[in-house]
């Protein structure tokens, strides 16, 4: 029996720090972020779409697709945004489910669904269970700006545009609180896994 475990967050509170720990202890980790700019390389059916919704506003120069004018586009107006989720966001879930489905036929004894939208997208019935990554919303927003060099005003948006951490953080059948060190965060991680019968 394989165990699926869905890893999820909201914007900068750490779903990639601690999926590479998990990555690092070799468990396979499916990445729907990594799939989203799978579905939209130059020729693929959401790259079509997205140029006759959105027009060449949003391609660079070579065609491909310029995600920093996507996103201003799409983070300041809800209902542009859902278009997109409309064109994307059935692609990236078949492909996630072909991913999981592959290792759950290899019995594979876990696999991680890394999903910043689990909730928003209804897709934590796919998974057995749901991990979030917490940090505090000051924490949050004090680390998304710092990564992405963005003001606190582009960033709110961003985190806006997603269920607030605090409402995650009570739907998750369990947390990392990431808002230590990673060592700490490492280490609440390995006894999760241990809990759940996963040896690390
Ligand atoms: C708008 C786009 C082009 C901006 O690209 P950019 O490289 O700046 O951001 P990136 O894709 O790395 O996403 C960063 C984070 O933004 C958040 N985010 C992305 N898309 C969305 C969305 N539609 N709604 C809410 N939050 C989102 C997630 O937390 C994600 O981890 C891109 O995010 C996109 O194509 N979004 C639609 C697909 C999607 O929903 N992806 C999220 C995973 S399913
Ligand atoms: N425990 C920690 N202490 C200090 N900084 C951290 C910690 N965990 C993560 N960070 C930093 O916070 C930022 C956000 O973390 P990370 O990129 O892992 O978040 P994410 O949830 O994957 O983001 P996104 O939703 O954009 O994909 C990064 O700059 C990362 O280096």
């Amino acid at each position: 029996m394989t165990l699926v475990i869905g890893l999820t967050g909201s914007i900068a509170t750490g779903k990639s720090t601690i999926s590479n720990m998990l990555i690092d202890w070799s468990f396979p980790v499916i990445d729907a972020d990594t799939i989203s700019r799978e579905v939209v390389q130059v020729g693929e059916e959401a790259y079509e779409q997205i140029v006759a919704t959105f027009g060449r506003q949003v391609l660079q120069e070579d065609g491909s697709l310029n995600r920093e004018a996507l996103g201003n586009i799409v983070f300041q107006d809800e209902s542009k945004r859902k278009k997109l989720n409309q064109i994307m966001h059935p692609k990236i879930r078949k492909r996630m489910l072909e991913r999981r489905d592959q290792y759950v036929s290899n019995n594979v004894e876990l696999v991680v669904m890394d999903i910043p939208l689990l909730f928003e997208s209804d897709l934590f019935h796919y998974v057995d269970k749901v991990l979030v990554v917490y940090v505090d919303p000051d924490i949050q927003l004090d680390r998304l700006t710092k990564r992405d060099e963005i003001s606190a005003e582009k960033a709110l948006e961003r985190i806006n545009a997603q269920i607030p951490i605090t409402e995650k953080k009570d739907l998750a059948d369990t947390i990392v609180n990431n808002g230590g060190s990673i060592k700490e965060s490492e280490d609440q991680l390995k006894d999760i896994l241990n809990t759940w019968g996963i040896e690390v």
